[in-house]
């Protein structure tokens, strides 16, 4: 059994976690771990289907809303006699056996969260309480996609787990950051007093293929920007900092946090940074060295600086980043062409 507070904090549960499926123990069954991804026809859900699915081992069936993702993205799978595919929203309850959760059923991307935000904050609070019912019910254990948005518009720099945050209770993007506050409060309650198995990942940045090409996050709106020859909008001051990693380093870092010992949270982030100016540049000179950089005005709250310290990660799961900016924006650059239909010139 997993050690649970094994993080280095004072968060032990006191209780045993529940018991799992006999058929975790069943001697000659050959049963398959089955797991749950809530979320998983997403940007990084549909990634890490694809990871989970090359084991032979796993089962994955994918709850989803298609709020903001697609079954695009997971065609390859649909019809595999070890994926399942349920439309599913996770304010609902749901009712099936499985033996791990990855709960990552939110949207992302701020004009999408700010779209509807007391549906967000409804995905992010009942949508969490139900996961960790079902979790509670069948003895799985559940990993939640939180994110670096918990720290705010931090005042320490770089950002490491033990920090708390400097977030605004009552902003437009309080739905996504407050909304991930208690989620993460709500698995360590779990966690305390039910012994549910929990992992928390604080997400930084992601980016990579399958982003939506109107997702309205900086990197795929810059991409998309330069393929069509448009101008890049780099919101103002263009000082603001972000660390961007991209998405297969990412699915690697949660798995390992799902398959290892420590609660979290625990940061997953490329903690290489730029200004969204230098990011503008980067993509021009990458893409479309003839394209315009203009500045348009930003929206409220926007932090000012983030980049994650990684300590934690690189000791606990053996973790780091492998993949550079300059090198991921051409990967992601080709997915993008292939969907607008704008191949490179020469
Ligand atoms: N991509 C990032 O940079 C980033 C950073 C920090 C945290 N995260 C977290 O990672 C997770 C995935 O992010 P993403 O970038 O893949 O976003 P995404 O918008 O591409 O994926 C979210 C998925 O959740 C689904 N969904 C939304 N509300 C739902 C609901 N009520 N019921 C069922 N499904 C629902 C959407 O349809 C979509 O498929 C989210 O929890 C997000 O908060 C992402
Ligand atoms: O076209 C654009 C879009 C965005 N930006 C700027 O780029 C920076 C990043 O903005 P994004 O919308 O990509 O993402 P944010 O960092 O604000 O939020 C993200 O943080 C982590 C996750 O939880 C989510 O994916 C999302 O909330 C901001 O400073 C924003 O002002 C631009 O300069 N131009």
């Amino acid at each position: 059994m997993a050690k649970e507070g094994s993080n280095g904090n004072s968060h032990a549960s006191t209780k045993p976690p529940p018991t799992p499926s006999p058929l975790r123990s069943a001697k000659f069954f050959q049963a398959n771990m089955r797991i749950l991804v809530t979320g998983g026809a997403g940007f990084i859900g549909s990634h890490l289907v694809d990871k989970l699915m090359e084991n032979e081992k796993n089962e994955v069936i994918v709850a989803d809303n298609y709020f903001t993702g697609s079954k695009d993205n997971l065609k390859k799978w649909i019809g595999h006699p070890r994926f399942e595919l349920i439309r599913h929203d996770v304010t609902e309850p749901l009712l099936i056996e499985v033996d791990q959760i990855y709960h990552l059923a939110c949207p992302a991307s701020p004009i999408f969260y700010k779209y509807n935000p007391v549906k967000t904050i409804k995905t992010n609070v009942i949508g969490t309480l139900n996961m960790l019912g079902l979790a509670k019910r069948v003895g799985a254990r559940i990993l939640l996609t939180s994110t670096s948005e918990v720290y705010g518009d931090p005042l320490i720099h770089p950002q490491d787990e033990s920090y708390w945050g400097n977030v605004n209770p009552i902003g437009v993007r309080s739905c996504y950051d407050e909304g991930k506050r208690v989620a993460e409060t709500l698995m360590f309650d779990y966690h305390r007093q039910h012994g549910i198995e929990i992992r928390i990942a604080r997400i930084f940045n992601t980016y990579g293929p399958r982003m939506n090409i109107d997702d309205g996050r900086v990197v795929s709106n810059f991409i998309a920007q330069a393929i069509r020859s448009e101008p890049l909008t780099v919101q103002a001051p263009g000082t603001q900092t972000r660390s961007f990693c991209y998405v297969s380093d990412m699915v690697d870092g949660l798995i390992r946090l799902m398959e290892g010992d420590n609660t979290g949270p625990i940061n997953i982030g490329n903690p290489g940074e730029f200004t969204m100016l230098e990011l503008a540049e980067t993509v021009k000179e990458l893409i479309n060295p003839g394209v315009e950089i203009i500045m348009v005005e930003n929206t409220p709250d926007d932090p000012r600086q983030r980049k994650p310290d990684i300590t934690k990660a690189k000791e606990l799961l053996n973790w780091e980043p492998k993949i550079k900016l300059r090198d991921g924006l051409p990967l992601m650059e080709d997915d993008f062409r292939t969907r607008l239909e704008v191949p490179r010139k020469n």
